[in-house]
This record gives structure tokens, C-alpha cells and sequence, in this order.
């Protein structure tokens, strides 16, 4: 068995991307952000405050035949962007691009801090990292895929995001065939629940491959490239015009710039993002705001959405590995 569900851009930065996700019996479709830096599934409900909900699509667990309350069970989540969640736990049926899984943990709301109650665009999150990484006590939960993996005809996911276009989440396949070159397959380390690898080098433009290893994560939840501050202080150096705005808390150029590629190797290959995916978005009349930008220092850089843009991403779970594809 196979699914196969589209995304889109919420707007139009490509800030995060949405898939509509059917929850229940009869089915409540809910547009959630598939995340594969968390490992939770939680959405606006109908225990979610009704001044917070505004706006949102909500699940309600008494209107489903197939819900089931998890009782004390609770769940809490605090995001790298410090927006948290946090409420009670139900199961239910839930599908996702024709596949059900039942019995999954659906995570109800019933606190939302001020970022989810200001993006409509979303209506919770479907966490695709690895179990370990759930936030449900006092038993942890599955994830989604974790639960569809052994009946899925393999045990992979792929993400294909693209610039103000539509774009697939793929369950149990890999369809080559959105890939212009071919996958390179690098292994995860799964200590910190993340889909977590190393990049050996990097090149900016049409430049010379410099040694630097970056231990990163791919991360569809994340809206920009994050990597070490050398890295990126090397790319804007390249850019004329470019500067550090305090006040944007990044590197802003001008929008009439034409900005270098830039280069990631994965295993033996790179994968090469280009500039034009990097001129992320205007931030005041002619002033641009990069898309790759300092992972402060985290300890862990972040491969989000502007790297996953420029490829096929494999996660594959039988394998602990994770494949890269130039799109
Ligand atoms: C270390 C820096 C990471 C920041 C990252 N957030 C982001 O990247 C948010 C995502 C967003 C888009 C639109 C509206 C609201 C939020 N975007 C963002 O901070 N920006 C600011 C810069 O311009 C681009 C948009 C994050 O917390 N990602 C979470 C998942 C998001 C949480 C907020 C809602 C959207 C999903 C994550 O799970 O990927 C994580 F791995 F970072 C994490 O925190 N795991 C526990």
C-alpha cells in the first residue's frame, strides 16, 4: 500500500507548507504543516479556546464514531521559533493521501501560544521525525508514519517541495521521477529523534568546494537554510550589497541582486541550492531578506524548506538513512 498527498505554499514567501489531512469518522479535513523536525500530531479542537481557534479549521473528537479519549494522557511542545503548544490526547483514525492509519494519537489542543493563534494557514502540525522525539506522557506516541510504516509497501517518505507551486508528500514509494538526478543516500544519527546527518562541504557559486562539517537536520517545519555563521558570512560575502540587519535579525540585500548558488555535499554528491531560492523574500521597498541565514550558534544546523526546495527528499526509515535528489 501507497499514499500520495499535495502540498502548497501557506503564502506567498513559501513561509510553510499544507496538506490537507482527513481525521475521523465521518472525515474532518484539517489543513496541518507536516513537520519532520517534531514528532507530534496536534491540531485546533474543540477544547481549544474558542478566542484561539478564530479562524481555524477545529477537530471535534464528539463528533467522530472512531475517536477514543487517551485517558491522563497530556501532551506539551515548545518549537525552535519559541511557539508552544500543549493539551490532552485522543486516537482516531487519520488519513493522509488515501492511506489510514487507526488508532493514531491525534493531539487535541487545549492551549495554542499567540504565533498558532495568528496562522490561520495551519491548523496543527503532523510531526514526521522520529518516535523518540514525541512529547505525550506519561506513554509516548507514534507518529503517523510510524504507525503506516509496516503496511506501507516500504517504509519511506519522500518530500517534494517547490517555490509558489504545489508539491507531494509520498508515502511508501519513491517516484524518481520528480528528481532530475539521481538520490545519494547518507546515514542518519537517530540520538536526538531528528533526521539528522552530516554534510562534508560546501560551495558558493561556481566556487571551490570548502571543507566544513555540518551536522544538520532535515527539517520540512523550518522555512529557511540555517547553517554556521562562517558559512553563511562566507555566501553574503559574495553579495555586494548584502548586509546583517539587527532589526531583521538576518542578512538583507538588494532585491535586484543576482545571487550565487549554493552547494551542499551529500555523501559523494552536492546537492546545489540556487540563488534564486535564496532571495527569500522583500522586506521594505528594494531590501530583500536571504533564505540562508546563522543557526545561532543551536548546535545543530537546520536543512528547512529553502534546501529541501532544490530536491527529492527520501526519508527512509527501514533504512536509517535519508536520500537526496537534485530536483
Ligand atoms: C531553530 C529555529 C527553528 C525555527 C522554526 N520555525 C520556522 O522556521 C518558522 C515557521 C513558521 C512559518 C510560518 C508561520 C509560522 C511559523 N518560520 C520562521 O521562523 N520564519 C522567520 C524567518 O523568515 C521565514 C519565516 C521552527 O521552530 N520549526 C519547528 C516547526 C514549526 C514550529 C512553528 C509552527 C510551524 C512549524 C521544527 O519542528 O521544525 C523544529 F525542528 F524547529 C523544532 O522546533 N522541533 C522541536
Amino acid at each position: 500500500q501507497t499514499g500520495s498527498a499535495p502540498n502548497h505554499p501557506s503564502d506567498s514567501e513559501d513561509d510553510e507548507y499544507i496538506t490537507n489531512v482527513s481525521i475521523g469518522t465521518p472525515a474532518q479535513v484539517l489543513p496541518l504543516d507536516f513537520d519532520t523536525g517534531s514528532s507530534d500530531l496536534w491540531v485546533f479542537s474543540s477544547e481549544t479556546p474558542s478566542s484561539s481557534a478564530r479562524g481555524h479549521t477545529i477537530y471535534t473528537p464528539s463528533k467522530s464514531s472512531t475517536s477514543k479519549k487517551v485517558s491522563g494522557a497530556s501532551w506539551s511542545i515548545t518549537y525552535g521559533d519559541n511557539s508552544s503548544s500543549s493539551g490532552d490526547v485522543y486516537t482516531d483514525t487519520v488519513s493522509i493521501g488515501g492511506f489510514s492509519v487507526t488508532g493514531q494519537a491525534v493531539e487535541s489542543a487545549t492551549k495554542v501560544s499567540s504565533q498558532f493563534v495568528q496562522d490561520t494557514s495551519n491548523s496543527g502540525l503532523v510531526g514526521l521525525a522520529l518516535d523518540s522525539g514525541n512529547t505525550v506522557k506519561p506513554t509516548k506516541q507514534k507518529t503517523w508514519f510510524s504507525n503506516a510504516s509496516s503496511h506501507l509497501a516500504s517504509p519511506v517518505f519522500t518530500a517534494d517541495l517547490n517555490h509558489q507551486a504545489d508539491g507531494s508528500y509520498n508515502f511508501g514509494f519513491i517516484d524518481t521521477s520528480l528528481a532530475s538526478g539521481p538520490i545519494t543516500y547518507v546515514p542518519i544519527s537517530t540520538g536526538n529523534g531528528f533526521w539528522e546527518f552530516t554534510s562534508s562541504s560546501y560551495a558558493i557559486g561556481g566556487g571551490s568546494s570548502k571543507k566544513h562539517s555540518t551536522d544538520g537536520i532535515a527539517d520540512t517545519g523550518t522555512t529557511l537554510l540555517l547553517l554556521d555563521d562562517t558559512i553563511v558570512d562566507a555566501y553574503y560575502n559574495q553579495v555586494q550589497s548584502a548586509q546583517y540587519d539587527d532589526s531583521q535579525e538576518g542578512y538583507t540585500f538588494d532585491c535586484s541582486e543576482d545571487l550565487p548558488s549554493f552547494s551542499f555535499a551529500v555523501g559523494s554528491s552536492t546537492i546545489t541550492v540556487p540563488g534564486s531560492l535564496i532571495n527569500f523574500a522583500p522586506v521594505d521597498g528594494n531590501t530583500c531578506f536571504g533564505g540562508l541565514q546563522s543557526d545561532d550558534g543551536i548546535g545543530i544546523s537546520i536543512f528547512g524548506d529553502v534546501a529541501i526546495k532544490a530536491a527529492l527528499v527520501v526519508f527512509d526509515l527501514g533504512n536509517k538513512r535519508l536520500g537526496w535528489a537534485q530536483k
